[in-house]
């Protein structure tokens, strides 16, 4: 429970102002009841069992969109329909709702919902004692409301900014792990239910190290960055490059298996040993590639790629090793151009 609150802000801001709402209203719908005022205490109990409507679909549904939209609606229409029951004291209701609103929607549905809003109230000028309230109910509003947009788009931007350099590498800019767990549980899903074929290649700049030693880190970025942007060149749109970290990375390749994959791969293989250089010395790649087999775990499946990037290291590196097949599959050896490091 608490982990959803940390981790969903809409689900703890609905939360939050549910508890509030039902708090601060329940109380007054006793009250307005024992005072007689019946429509007025029938009207927040609506409000009491409208808020608890939202804060349970959120929790059980987790659409917390909906849940959000519904509250900021009615809270803001209750607030329109106590002031016509209670007369200009009901307008202090409807500030909290103008600010709230933008916490419970996005900023432009928040916006629609505070000037109807405004706008159901400030037709009904017999609310007001007189033209002064009228205006000054009007401007307040909307300034309120001005300010909490601001606020609201603000903190948006900045809240997808975050999300967006939470999932790239900044060095290369290609997806970083994180999302990389995302991807893969998605192919696995999508394997396992259209039963299409999906493999993952894990690659590994050779003797990576040296090239860091002898030319300097930067020199080493460099070379990452170049590789991503070749490797970007020169596969399809729906294959999707991962860094998994260091100077290895993840190529997911879907709907690809048997020959179409091994020819995909040497192709890059080759191009990468034709154009992947550092100071006129080729660098070379090696490869873990391992088809989605039914029923296994993205665990499972990253381990088998892994195994068998193990193994194209260990037999001289510069290859690609297919898990799928239960025996190497060796590339050309290093061309005699390529980067001589040991
Ligand atoms: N320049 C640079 N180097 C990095 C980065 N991330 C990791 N490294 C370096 O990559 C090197 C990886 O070294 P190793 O794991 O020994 O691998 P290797 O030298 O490529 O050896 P093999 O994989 O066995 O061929 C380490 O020296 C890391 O410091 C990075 O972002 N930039």
């Amino acid at each position: 429970m608490f982990y959803r609150l940390r981790t969903d802000f809409r689900l703890s801001i609905i939360t939050l102002l549910g508890a509030c709402a039902i708090l601060g209203v329940a109380p007054f719908a006793v009250f307005r009841f024992m005072q007689g005022e019946v429509l007025a205490g029938l009207a927040d109990s609506v409000i009491v069992l409208c808020v608890c409507v939202s804060v349970l679909h959120a929790w059980l549904t987790g659409r917390t969109e909906r849940s959000g939209l519904f509250m900021a609606v009615t809270t803001s229409l209750s607030a329109v329909v106590i002031t016509r029951i209670v007369g200009e004291p009901g307008l202090l209701w409807l500030f909290p709702c103008l600010v709230t609103s933008f916490f419970l929607t996005g900023p432009r549905v928040a916006t629609v919902v505070n000037l109807a809003a405004i706008l159901a109230l400030a037709v009904q000028t017999e609310i007001f004692a007189s033209g002064v309230h009228l205006w000054s109910f009007i401007a307040t509003s909307l300034v309120v409301s001005a300010c909490a947009y601001v606020f609201a788009f603000r903190n948006q931007s900045q809240r997808e900014r975050l999300e967006h350099l939470a999932t790239i590498d900044p060095l290369t800019g290609v997806a970083n792990r994180r999302s990389m767990d995302q991807e893969l549980d998605r192919a696995v899903a999508n394997a396992e239910r259209s039963r299409t074929p999906c493999a993952i290649a894990l690659l590994d700049i050779d003797h990576f190290k040296r090239i860091n030693d002898e030319y300097g880190h930067s020199a080493g970025d460099e070379v990452l960055v170049d590789l991503v942007a070749l490797i970007e060149q020169h596969t399809r749109r729906t294959d999707q490059l991962f860094r998994y970290g260091g100077e290895e990375f993840v190529l997911l390749l879907p709907g690809t298996e048997g020959a179409g994959l091994e020819t995909v791969l040497a192709n890059l293989q080759f191009l990468l040993r034709k154009h992947l250089k550092l100071r006129d010395n080729a660098i070379t790649v090696s490869f873990g590639v391992a088809q989605f087999q039914p029923g296994e775990s993205v665990d499972g499946w990253l381990e088998r790629a892994d195994a068998a990037l193990y193994e194209a290291k260990a037999s001289g590196r510069d290859r690609i090793i297919f898990a799928d097949l239960g025996q190497g599959q060796s590339g050309t050896t290093a061309s005699p151009a390529a980067y001589s490091l040991t």
